[in-house]
């Protein structure tokens, strides 16, 4: 791969602008045959995500991807957000139970909108064979699988069934998966994408190492349909992360999937835990992200969010903080 570049390293030229006001502009988007509001998804990790939040963001329009660290809940919850009308979006693992568990979803005829395998590792025989099991039994349901960081990756499981792919391999704020095994997509994930975008037939999901709303743009130009975000989420007032107070600031809590805090023991360790600052309200954190992105599309020259696909852009390397902070 030569050309590799991140979200820092990029600036998208701006085009002539054809709305009178921001708020002209379109972010929505479309997944699984649902329109959401935004082109982004909190990260399906326990401290960004419970029921209550997903719960908010079906209500509100925005997509969601409830974890699966509390597997017993998983029939529950299905049931729950369908009876109040609100699509059911899950995430499932690859072992044995996982595919029992897809049998009772059968039997009982609970078929969920969205099902997202989420593994490491996702270019594997042990995700493919997931896909095609979830396919054959529950064949409505969308199927996001991943994670992947190759192109080959992505025309495996979208051959095997994947509905879209998800794309990010350790570009992740508590991953530590580049520093224990010398493998990943962290530091180069922009230019991963649009290496991974480029051979995807369906839509692709831009998982880790946004850091900004600009990011999300920029993933957007990139070739991604949507962006999944883990730290940018972590510090609201709903965050199921723990909140602690140092010198009078408050911080929440935010670990990795596969960190030994999510794990329960020590093995095979490749996240790790943080405190992030508090940053108030999800739905106004929600709210900026709509503004910015409706700006982004005024940028782009357009009313609508793929005119981002289209623009031109720059690589100037480590050029957007000039030594600032945006926050
Ligand atoms: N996006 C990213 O960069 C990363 C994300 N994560 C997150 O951490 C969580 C845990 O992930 P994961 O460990 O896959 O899930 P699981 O712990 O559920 O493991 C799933 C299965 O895959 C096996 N497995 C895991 N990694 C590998 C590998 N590298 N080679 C062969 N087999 C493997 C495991 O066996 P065994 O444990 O015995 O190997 C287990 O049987 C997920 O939520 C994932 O999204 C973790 C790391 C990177
Ligand atoms: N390598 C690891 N990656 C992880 C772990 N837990 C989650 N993740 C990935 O990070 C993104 C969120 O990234 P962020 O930069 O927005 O914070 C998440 O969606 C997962 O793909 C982990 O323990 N190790």
């Amino acid at each position: 791969m030569e050309n590799v570049f991140d979200y820092e390293d990029i600036q998208l030229i701006p085009a002539k602008c054809i709305v009178e006001s921001r708020s002209a502009c379109d972010t929505s988007v479309t997944l699984g045959g649902h329109t959401f509001r935004l082109p982004v998804v909190p990260a399906n990790m326990q401290t960004i995500i419970d029921e209550n939040i997903a719960k908010t963001l079906a209500k509100d329009n925005y997509f969601y991807i409830m974890h699966r660290f509390e597997p017993e809940t998983r029939i529950a919850f299905i049931k729950d957000m369908q009876a109040t009308n609100y699509i059911a979006s899950i995430s499932v693992g690859v072992k044995e139970e996982e595919y029992r568990f897809i049998d009772t979803l059968k039997a009982e005829e609970l078929i969920p909108e969205f099902i997202t395998i989420d593994i490491a590792h996702g270019h594997s025989n042990q995700v493919i064979r997931m896909i095609q099991y979830i396919k054959e039994h529950l064949p409505t349901s969308f199927v996001i699988a991943g994670n992947v960081g190759t192109p080959e990756a992505v025309r495996e499981l979208e051959h095997a069934g994947a509905d879209a792919t998800k794309v990010g391999i350790g570009p992740g704020k508590v991953c530590i998966t580049k520093v224990k095994t010398g493998f990943g997509t962290g530091g180069w994930q922009l230019a991963a994408l649009r290496w991974c975008a480029k051979a995807a037939s369906k839509p692709v999901i831009a998982d880790g190492g946004i850091r900004t709303h600009g990011d999300i743009a920029k993933s957007i130009r990139f070739g991604a349909s949507m962006v999944m975000i883990g730290s940018l989420f972590a510090g609201h007032a709903e965050s199921p992360g723990e909140t602690i107070e140092v010198d009078g600031k408050r911080y929440k809590e935010y670990f990795g999937s596969a960190s030994e805090f999510q794990k329960g023991e020590k093995k095979n360790v490749e996240g790790k835990k943080m405190h992030v600052e508090y940053r108030g309200a999800l739905k106004d954190t929600l709210t900026e992200m709509e503004q910015d992105l409706q700006s982004s599309i005024s940028y782009a020259g357009g009313d609508q969010l793929l005119a981002i696909r289209n623009v031109d852009y720059v690589v100037v390397k480590n050029s957007i903080f000039n030594g600032d902070k945006v926050y």
